[in-house]
Order: C-alpha cells, then sequence, then structure tokens
C-alpha cells in the first residue's frame, strides 16, 4: 500500500497522530531501500562501503549544524538545553570525543584519508542537496515541523542494530571499534525522539497541525532515501560515478579489500 498524505485523515487526536508516524516510517524510512539492504547483508565491496561512509560523513557532519540552526530560533531556554544536548552528542565536550569524531573513525578504519573525507570533495552532488534542504527546512519552516523533522530516529535503532549485526557478521574488514559510532546512538537516539515525540504530540493543536508535522516526517524520509538513491546509482549501478566524486581504487578488476 502507497501512502499519501491525504490517507492521513484521521488526525483528530495526538494518538492517531502517532500512529500516522509510525505508519509513514514503516513504509518510507531508509531501512526499506535496496542499498541498505545490499550493506547490511554484506553484498557490496570494500570500496563501497568506502563510499556510504564517506557520504554519510556529509549527513553527520550537518547535523550539528542544524540542530545549532533550530536552537538560534528558540526562545524557550528549557527547549533549547534539552535541544543542546544533541549539539554536544555530535561535537563532544572536548576533541576527540563525540559523534563527529567516531563517525571520521569509522571512515579511516575503512581505509579513507582523513583529510580527503573532511575536504569533503568526494562527496557526492546529490548527498549535498538533500542533506542542505534538510538544513534548510529546519532553518525556515515552523519550530513544530522542525522537530517533526527528527522523528526518523524513532525509526533507528532497528536499522542500526541490524546494520552493525550485519557488517561484523559479513565484512572482514570492519570491527567492532570502527563501528564505534553506533554504540552511542542506541541509546542517544530513543531519548532524542521520545522527546520530539513528546513535543509534537502536544505542540500540534488541530488536525492542520497535525498534517504539518507527517509531512515534515515526509520530507525526512525523502532526504534519507534520496542519498542512498545517490550511492546506489552512483556505486552499484555501472558507469554511475559522477565526475569529481570518490572512486573506489581497484585492483585487477576489483575492488581493493
Ligand atoms: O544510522 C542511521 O540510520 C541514522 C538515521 C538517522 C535518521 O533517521 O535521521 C540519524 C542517525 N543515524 C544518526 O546517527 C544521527 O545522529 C541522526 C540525527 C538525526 C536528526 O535528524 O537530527 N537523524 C539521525
Amino acid at each position: 500500500m502507497t501512502l499519501t498524505i491525504n490517507d492521513f485523515a484521521d488526525l483528530r487526536s495526538a494518538e492517531a497522530l502517532e500512529a500516522a508516524l509510525r505508519a509513514i516510517g514503516a513504509e518510507r524510512y531508509h531501512s526499506n531501500h535496496p542499498f541498505h539492504h545490499l550493506l547490511h547483508s554484506g553484498q557490496l565491496d570494500k570500496g563501497q562501503v568506502q563510499a556510504w561512509a564517506l557520504n554519510r560523513w556529509y549527513y553527520q557532519s550537518r547535523i550539528p549544524m542544524k540542530d545549532a540552526a533550530f536552537m538560534s530560533r528558540v526562545v524557550d531556554p528549557d527547549l533549547r538545553r534539552e535541544w543542546s544536548q544533541r549539539v554536544v552528542d555530535h561535537d563532544g565536550t572536548r576533541e576527540g570525543v563525540g559523534g563527529v569524531t567516531k563517525w571520521l573513525r569509522l571512515c579511516t578504519g575503512l581505509g579513507l584519508d582523513e583529510a580527503y573525507v573532511r575536504s569533503e570533495q568526494g562527496i557526492l552532488p546529490a548527498t549535498k542537496f538533500a542533506v542542505e534542504a534538510y538544513v534548510h527546512y529546519v532553518r525556515e519552516r515552523s519550530l513544530l515541523q522542525a522537530v517533526a523533522s527528527s522523528l526518523t530516529e524513532l525509526f533507528s535503532p532497528t536499522i542500526i542494530k541490524d546494520r552493525v549485526a550485519g557488517m561484523l557478521k559479513h565484512y572482514d574488514f570492519v570491527d567492532e571499534a570502527t563501528l564505534g559510532y553506533f554504540q552511542a546512538r542506541i541509546t542517544q537516539a530513543p531519548r532524542d525522539s521520545d522527546f520530539a515525540l513528546a513535543f509534537v504530540k502536544q505542540h500540534a493543536r488541530n488536525e492542520e497541525e497535525r498534517q504539518q508535522v507527517c509531512e515534515a516526517l515526509l520530507f525526512k524520509c525523502d532526504v534519507l532515501w534520496a542519498q542512498l538513491d545517490a550511492l546506489h546509482h552512483a556505486y552499484v549501478l555501472e558507469g554511475g560515478i559522477p565526475p569529481g566524486a570518490f572512486e573506489p581504487v581497484r585492483e585487477q578488476g576489483r575492488v581493493a579489500a
């Protein structure tokens, strides 16, 4: 069944809203994307996994910027304080700790050069457009929709567990230390999404606003889906790598392991 905005006809209560959000996630979350199925079931080679980590670096690096953009618009100190934890999670309280550093460790653990990753030179054009669209969305839409757009995290603990288990099982070039980023997310993501869900349930006061919340989640699912479409097109289909984007090193006709 394919959902459209009009399918959320029953948005008469906060509980109906939650049910609609969960239905959107079940259908549209990036756990359903073919590229994730390939990644988690060991069907990618090392170069394709590198491409995934490199492109997601761009997403990871922009997440604290979008959270800072959100906070810059918030008048209520309680909400700002709550949200500030997200920036701390990613940036850490000092250099060398925090999610951004851990993602960098994932990239270097896969054999990518740190300076190359940081330079953002190899990122796919579509990754940049999708991620920037998310930052702009949070900067420009209502605070309600900005909060709602983070609700994909309701669904991330399951995919993170599947990913870590699948990658450890299938790829000899990853170990628990390389995937350390995901360890913290298992607790951080539910904390963040519980807050965001309670917020939208409380602050969306009528059907129109509940509809806006659903639209924000649909938008965010598109942001995540588009990034995987870009990876799939560039690195799974033959000949899809755009000029200037990351080129996996190939040895004797196969990607280096
Ligand atoms: O591994 C994943 O599949 C996944 C998904 C998402 C998400 O659903 O947006 C986030 C993350 N990870 C993540 O690590 C993260 O820090 C994060 C922040 C946000 C956000 O929208 O504020 N989403 C996500």
